[in-house]
């Protein structure tokens, strides 16, 4: 039963009464609290500490489902939204997914289906809390033991980083995606005497520039249309503590002067404000490009690099250091394990060979993704060949660590596809970084995509 206090699991932005009344009733049959507005600001004002998901029709009188967007991601970046568009609006359906909902549904909608996603979306806002509990914790504990390092190369980059951990300078991790920078960021954090402090991360490349700039600084209240509150940034949150900025060649060049000055000067302004801030956080910064064409074609500051770049450090690819693949296995299925509540599940010896060969462009993201998939259907606690996804033993099944070989006389179109596909799957369904790492834009990896869905 609806007790007066409490927030709606789903709140809907429906213009049209019929349709808004439609739904909640749809909502209140499978035992959803759901409540609506006939307009995106009415509806925001709906949603609580129970809200799970919002679904928001696109045009709506006062704000719009693309006010009320950016509105969510500000204050709500949790809560999934999913978007009510008319047949006729796909292009700026298109343009609502990238800020950030997570899908869009055609009128006049199946309840079935419509309830499908909703659950859906429920799944996902509770997912990503678990995911905000878990890095807290993770942040908290994050040591030297956690970070598998037993190669020449690791155990040299884990005493450097012992060694600059209590220095205040700013550090740059470079190395390709998913070697571990995050990781280390933590663990010298967690070796700092900034570790009571908090950790705080902001990946440059996840939101439109606007929307980065007050992520980083925080605004004042009326700054924009949505800021109709004072929100701090991240900046301000991690004081006294660490920020670590990932994939900082992707932070847009007019914001790189107000980062420049958080470094020379340890001050700031908000969004919108005059008030200058002090900046007490040590910067910790990642990428996997090379800054030396950033650079020269103008997308990045030199003074800025040097700035960030006082002690540079490498984390070499997965396929430069065979010799770790086995203990992260072994460390990866253990904490697998342990979460399943099941005796430690294990590679079979021809797995294990396989993987030594393997060339792990996703580096060790990629190793977790593969065992996290094999142990879902391993039998017996231990992954078998037949275990292994399709497509990685077709890339070693010729004997070659690169995919070089199976790719000689394939089709093109399928060449790219497979491209596409995998790399969508690498980066988690994240379309923006699929596109960033193919060197293809966003609008392309989503018509190939809308192409492929009917083949
Ligand atoms: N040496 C290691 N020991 C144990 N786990 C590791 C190690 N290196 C990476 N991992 C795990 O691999 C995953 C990817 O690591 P991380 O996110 O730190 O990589 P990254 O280089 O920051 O990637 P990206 O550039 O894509 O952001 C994480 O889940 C991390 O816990």
């Amino acid at each position: 039963m609806m007790r007066g206090h409490q927030s709606p699991e789903l709140v809907v932005a429906e213009d049209s009464n019929t349709a808004r009344n439609l739904l909640l009733l749809l909502a209140k049959q499978r035992g959803v609290r759901a409540a609506g507005a006939a307009d995106g600001e009415s509806a925001m004002k709906l949603i609580g500490h129970e809200t799970k998901a919002v679904l928001l029709d696109l045009r709506m009188p006062g704000w719009d489902g693309f006010k009320s967007l950016e509105y969510m991601a500000l204050n709500h970046p949790k809560i999934p939204t999913i978007i009510l568009s008319a047949a006729d609006q796909a292009a700026e359906a298109v343009r609502a997914l990238k800020l950030g909902a997570v899908d869009y549904l055609t009128k006049p909608f199946d309840p079935e289906e419509l309830f499908a996603v909703v659950f859906k979306a429920f799944d996902l806002y509770r997912m990503r809390e678990e995911n905000e509990n878990l890095r807290d914790a993770v942040g908290e504990s994050a040591n030297t033991e956690d970070m598998v390092a037993v190669s020449p190369g690791m155990v040299a980059l884990m005493s450097k980083a012992r060694k600059i951990a209590p220095l205040d300078s700013s550090v740059l991790l470079t190395g390709n995606s998913g070697v571990g920078k995050g990781m280390l960021a933590r663990m010298i954090h967690s070796l700092s005497g900034r570790s009571s402090r908090p950790f705080v991360t902001v990946s440059c490349p996840a939101l439109p520039r606007e929307l980065l700039e007050s992520e980083l600084f925080g605004h004042e209240k009326g700054a924009f249309t949505g800021a109709v509150k004072r929100r701090i940034g991240k900046i301000e949150s991690a004081a006294g503590g660490t920020l670590f900025l990932d994939e900082i060649g992707d932070l847009p060049i007019d914001l790189q002067p107000k980062i420049l000055n958080v470094l020379q000067d340890r001050q700031f302004q908000r969004v919108g404000g005059e008030k200058t801030i002090q900046a007490d956080v040590r910067l910790i910064a990642a990428t996997n490009i090379d800054f030396a064409a950033k650079i020269k074609e103008g997308s990045f500051r030199e003074d800025l690099f040097y700035r960030l770049s006082v002690i540079p450090l490498e984390v070499p690819s997965l396929c430069d250091r065979r010799d770790e693949i086995g203990p992260l296995a072994e460390k990866i299925l253990g904490n697998i394990s342990q979460r399943r509540n099941c005796p430690q599940i294990r590679l079979s010896p021809e797995v294990f060979e396989l993987f030594q060969k393997y060339d792990w462009p996703g580096n060790v993201r990629e190793l977790e993704n593969v065992l996290e998939r094999c142990s879902a259907f391993c039998e017996e606690g231990e992954i078998t060949l037949a275990d292994l996804p399709p497509e990685f033993n077709q890339a070693t099944s010729k004997g070659s660590s690169s995919s070089a070989g199976y790719l000689a006389g394939m089709p093109l179109e399928e060449v790219i596809r497979a491209a596409i596909e995998q790399t969508l799957e690498l980066c988690q369904g994240n379309r923006a970084e699929t596109a960033r790492r193919l060197g293809i834009s966003e609008k392309s990896v989503y018509n190939k995509l809308k192409a492929y869905a009917n083949t």
